[in-house]
């Protein structure tokens, strides 16, 4: 009898590089996370805004905590993971995950394979990469969706 995907889980490997994340391919999508108001004045977030601009159609979005924003540009969607409230909070594991379901939703929606990211969370915000990658492999297990994580 066939099993179900259920019994035989697709692990979701994570895949590293050295490097700046935007030598990424032009076709992955990008994720990286950003508090409510869209501020984007430290941190990594200070380059996908002089990359992406658009911050008012971000705004206009009005995601709240543990949701996503999304810009399409190109081949690619750039995924703003809305892990707190203000800038000088700190985001917590769970409003991360939820961030992370709610892309992996609308990867799945929209067909993405590709997408890059630095080790989101772990630079300003203090999580730490040992419990985010392993809850990225968690949310992204049974996907198609290849994950590479860039980090200087
Ligand atoms: N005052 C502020 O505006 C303020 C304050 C705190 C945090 N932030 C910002 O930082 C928060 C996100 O923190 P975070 O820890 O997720 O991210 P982050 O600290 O910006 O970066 C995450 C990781 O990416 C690394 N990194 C930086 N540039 C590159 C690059 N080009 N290629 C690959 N890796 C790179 C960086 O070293 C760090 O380990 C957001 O809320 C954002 O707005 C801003």
């Amino acid at each position: 009898m066939a099993s179900s995907p259920a019994e035989h889980p697709v692990a979701c490997q994570i895949r590293y590089i050295k490097g700046d994340l935007f030598s990424c391919p032009e076709t992955d999508s990008l994720a990286h996370c950003i508090s409510e108001d869209c501020r984007m004045g430290a941190g990594i977030a200070v380059l996908f805004k002089k990359k992406f601009n658009r911050v008012q159609e971000l705004r206009e979005q009005q995601k709240k905590t543990g949701e996503v924003a999304i810009l399409r540009t190109g081949e690619r969607f750039v995924y703003y993971l809305i892990t707190k409230r203000k800038v000088s909070d700190k985001p917590t594991y769970g409003n991360l995950r939820k961030c992370l379901e709610a892309m992996r939703e609308h990867c799945i929606r929209n067909r993405v394979t590709d997408l890059s990211m630095p080790r989101i969370g772990c630079g300003l915000d203090h999580l730490q990469w040992e419990k985010v990658s392993v809850m990225l492999e968690d949310v992204f297990m049974n996907t198609q969706v290849r994950i590479t994580v860039y980090s200087l």
